[in-house]
């Protein structure tokens, strides 16, 4: 992995490979996704137009376990996928058909394989899997965005009355809701296992004592940042719905004399005593830019000199095109979870780190599903 560009104080430095401050390493260059560059092809906005159906193939095939039972049988055929998913021959007719056109199959001589990257992502349970994330997708992300044109017009979380309960957001509402919140942990922690290899390889919190991951959610960074940095204690800040999951997951990772909860909301309770780093992982993305600053300014105020942030997320290019899968996960956050926020781009996490008062400030770019780190210096 490398760490791609670094930028302390107003100095840039870069290290291979050479990028500029306005490029994020190891993303996705928005041309590559053929949009707006036209160079769309028909096959391609069809692919948009059903995008529904596409997802729903995926969802199916998942269900069905069709991903797992190629991998551990490459080369079966169509009767023995069907014994083996129950499916009518006719069905699987159709699910197959819909899975070779999405490039997630191939089909030779009769035999059937998981294309490449569906053998590397969509196979449960291996690391780099993107399973985690597609029951997220399926009852909470799709339910949600029906609403997502009068979540624009309204300019707020329209898509929330799919999950009626307590509160003005997604995280509050998950506390009446435990299948599901089940099923956003679960996501958000695969998610973050793709991630926090990034965060704990850039060693950006590794000279630190004790770190206050907040919004840290089912404690999955808190245990990676301390199995990974043994003299570091971390406290997972989550609302009560959630600390309750991380403390039986690191009770789980028999690390209870380094890895705390604190229970309390994020606006309104003070940070733990003690800190010298504050983690925000996907967190900054869910609230408006003004909000933002005021979490890193909460940060800042409650940290030593020579302190650090760190806020770790999918990363928007600095000319707000691309990747295409971080500009795709935004329209939730505005629909469902917080009805504000943005994926926002680099240029954007060190102008409010700086304006919240840190004096130093390096990127890390590269990391897995177009992730990147940003660390401030008090
Ligand atoms: C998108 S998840 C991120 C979880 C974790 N940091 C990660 O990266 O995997 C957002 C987290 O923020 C928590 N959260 C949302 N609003 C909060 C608040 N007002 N106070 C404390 N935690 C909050 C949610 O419960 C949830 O665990």
């Amino acid at each position: 992995m490398t760490n791609g560009v670094t930028t302390t104080g107003t100095t840039t430095t870069t290290s291979t490979p050479v990028t500029t401050a306005t490029t994020a390493p190891g993303a996705t260059p928005a041309t590559s996704t053929g949009t707006g560059t036209g160079t769309m092809t028909e096959d391609q906005l069809g692919l948009i137009m059903q995008g529904h159906v596409a997802f729903q193939a995926l969802w199916a095939a998942h269900e069905l376990g069709v991903f797992p039972h190629l991998s551990a049988h490459p080369d079966a055929t169509a009767d023995e996928v069907a014994k083996e998913t129950g499916l009518p021959a006719s069905s699987l007719e159709v699910l197959l058909g819909a899975l070779r056109g999405l490039g997630l199959v191939e089909e030779h001589d009769g035999r059937l394989r998981n294309a490449p990257l569906a053998e590397e992502h969509l196979v449960p349970g291996r690391p780099g899997s993107y399973t985690p994330m597609l029951g997220w997708q399926r009852h909470i992300v799709y339910p949600g965005l029906s609403d997502f044109t009068a979540s624009l017009r309204e300019g707020t979380s329209v898509g929330l009355r799919n999950f009626p309960g307590p509160g003005d957001t997604l995280y509050h509402r998950l506390a009446v809701h435990p299948e599901l919140r089940g099923v956003f942990h679960e996501a958000m922690s695969g998610l973050s296992a793709l991630a926090n290899q990034g965060l704990s390889a850039s060693g950006a919190l590794g000279g630190s004592r004790h770190v206050v991951d907040v919004g840290g959610g089912d404690g999955t960074n808190a245990i990676a940042l301390a199995s990974a940095h043994p003299g570091l204690r971390v406290t997972v800040f989550d609302l009560p719905s959630v600390t309750e999951l991380a403390r039986q997951n690191i009770e789980r990772a028999g690390l209870t004399d380094r890895v705390g909860v604190h229970s309390g909301d994020m606006f309104t309770d003070t940070f733990p005593d003690g800190v010298d780093a504050v983690l925000f992982s996907h967190i900054l993305n869910i609230f408006d830019p003004p909000v933002s600053v005021t979490l890193l300014r909460k940060a800042y105020d409650t940290l030593p000199p020579g302190g650090k942030v760190a806020v770790l997320n999918m990363m928007q290019n600095d000319t707000k095109d691309g990747p295409a899968t971080t500009m795709l996960a935004a329209p939730y956050f505005l629909a469902v979870a917080s009805g504000q926020g943005r994926l926002y781009s680099w240029s954007e996490y060190e102008s409010w780190i700086r304006e919240a008062g840190f004096s130093g400030y390096e990127r890390f770019g590269d990391l897995p599903f177009f992730h990147g780190l940003h660390v401030g210096t008090r």
